[in-house]
Order: structure tokens, then C-alpha cells, then sequence
């Protein structure tokens, strides 16, 4: 990432109201090509919201958001945005197999109507390999376990060749070998010139991929910079054994949207 690169998201004074109340509130956030940002923040700050905004699920209140350079009313290159939603199931009850979720992260790409072709095929498998799937291409979705089916939804936003990814909470109740074959996707993703903006509570193993940290509190940004070891100042703990040894952090840093100083 160059501090310089072009901005790919870039969001001014953006405001969301959900039933009548603001969730979003003021936020002006800039995202660079291939930076690797993550959002982190208590239950209910509106980070999902926020996420949905940016993606343009979620009309803005006020405020402007251009993707690309591109002002997000004349927005039309779709393709080059992945979303993986946040505690979406890819089992449906409909016996459909992995191989054909990660296909309809092609959608995006084909002509209407048209048959698959052969770089659409191609791409699936890549998709599949990054994840650590192609074995499993064949089986239904349900009889995957949690982890691999998050895998397989983060499969079909990248068979669309996105190089803008907004990932909500992708490791969320997901196990470490699955956190850990994410990272591994994540960082290929990365590496690639991806950018890269990720919910989540937990870092875990993606904590070396972070170029930047954004915290939410109550709609509004308040801490903007270089990724802190904030593993215990969420607010709620998560105690799974691998977590041992990962709590030893500086007793002296505390939350930045703790400090009463520094609310904004
Ligand atoms: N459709 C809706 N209508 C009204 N309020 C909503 C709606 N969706 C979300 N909210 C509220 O907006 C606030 C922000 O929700 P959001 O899901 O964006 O937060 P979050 O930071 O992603 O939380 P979590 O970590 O729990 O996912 C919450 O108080 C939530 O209850």
C-alpha cells in the first residue's frame, strides 16, 4: 500500500438513518487502493451499516460517496466490488453445491442469459483454490461446517475478480483452522492489490495483515490510524483456548474510544 495510491472509496460527512434514528453519523472515511483497513467497534456502533453504505445497499442520509473515483450516483462497475455479508449462511435448504455458490459470484460478469464460459469456469476454480476449497467443490453447501461455508461465500465474491472487498465480521464463530486458511485467502487477496476493508471483533490471525484501523462508537469515527492491540478492550471478551498468551498487551494503552479526552 503507498500512502499516496488512488482513493478507491471515499465517503464525506456520510449519515445513515435506520427508523428514524441515525446510525451512521458525520463519517468521512477515505480508503486507498490496497490498503487493508478494519473496522472495529462495540455491538450496535453501526459498523454493518456503514459497510452496507459503502457498498450502496444502504442509501446515505446525507453526505457523498464515490467508489473508483466515481460518484456513486453513475456508479456501474459492480464487478469490481465483493461483499461478504455478515452470519450469512451459504446453505439455503435448496441442495445446491459449492462449486455453483462460488459460480454465481460470476453474475456480475456474464451477459444475461449467457452460458458459462470458460474463463468464468476458471475463475470459480481459482476462487476455490484460494480458499482452500476445490476438494470440496462438488459436495452440497450443507454439508460443509460454518467455516467453510463463510470460505465459500468469500469463494463467490472473489470468482467476480473484485479488487474492492467488504467482508462483515468473516470470522465470526468461525474455528482457528478456518480463521487461519481465511488469513491465508485474506493475505493472498492482499498481496494481489486488493483493497481490503473488513469487520470484525476479533483480529486473530488477519492481525498481521492490517495496514489501518477505523473505530466506531455510536455511528461516529473515533480513532482513525495504525492498527493498536486493543485484543481486550472491546467491551466483550471472547475466551477460546487459542486465545491464551494473546492478552498480554501493554497495560498501559487503553481504548482510544475509551478516553473521555478523546471522544469526538
Ligand atoms: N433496519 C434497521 N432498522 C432500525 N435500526 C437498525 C436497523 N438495522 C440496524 N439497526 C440499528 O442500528 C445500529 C447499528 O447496527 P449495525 O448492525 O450497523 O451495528 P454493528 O456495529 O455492525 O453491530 P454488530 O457488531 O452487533 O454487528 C444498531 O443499534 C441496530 O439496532
Amino acid at each position: 500500500m503507498t500512502p499516496h495510491a488512488d482513493p478507491v472509496v471515499e465517503l464525506r460527512d456520510g449519515a445513515v438513518v435506520l427508523g428514524g434514528r441515525p446510525v451512521v453519523r458525520q463519517v468521512d472515511l477515505t480508503v486507498r487502493a490496497g490498503e487493508f483497513v478494519t473496522l472495529l467497534g462495540p455491538n450496535g456502533s453501526g459498523k454493518s451499516t456503514l459497510v452496507r453504505a459503502l457498498t450502496g445497499l444502504r442509501p446515505l442520509a446525507r453526505g457523498s460517496l464515490s467508489l473508483f473515483g466515481t460518484p456513486m450516483g453513475s456508479f456501474r462497475d459492480w464487478h469490481r466490488l465483493g461483499y461478504v455479508p455478515q452470519r450469512a449462511g451459504a446453505a439455503s435448504g435448496v441442495p445446491v453445491s459449492v462449486r455453483e455458490v462460488v459460480a454465481s459470484g460470476r453474475l456480475t460478469r456474464r451477459r444475461v442469459l449467457s452460458l458459462p464460459s470458460r474463463a468464468d469456469r476458471a475463475a470459480v476454480t481459482e476462487a476455490l483454490e484460494v480458499v482452500g476449497l476445490a476438494d470440496r467443490a462438488k459436495d452440497s453447501v450443507g454439508t460443509l461446517s460454518g467455516g467453510q461455508q463463510q470460505r465459500v461465500l468469500i469463494a463467490r465474491a472473489l470468482a467476480g475478480g473484485p479488487d474492492l472487498f467488504f467482508l462483515d465480521e468473516p470470522t465470526a464463530g468461525v474455528d482457528l483452522p478456518n480463521q487461519e486458511a481465511l488469513a491465508d485467502a485474506l493475505a493472498t487477496l492482499s498481496r494481489s492489490g486488493s483493497t481490503i476493508v473488513l469487520v470484525t471483533h476479533e483480529l486473530g490471525p488477519l492481525a498481521p495483515l492490517v495496514d489501518r484501523t477505523v473505530v466506531l462508537r455510536d455511528g461516529r469515527v473515533v480513532y482513525d490510524g495504525p492498527p493498536l492491540d486493543l485484543s481486550d478492550a472491546h467491551g466483550h471478551h471472547h475466551h477460546h483456548d487459542h486465545d491464551a498468551g494473546r492478552h498480554d498487551h501493554h497495560p498501559d494503552v487503553v481504548a482510544p474510544w475509551d478516553r473521555e479526552d478523546h471522544r469526538l
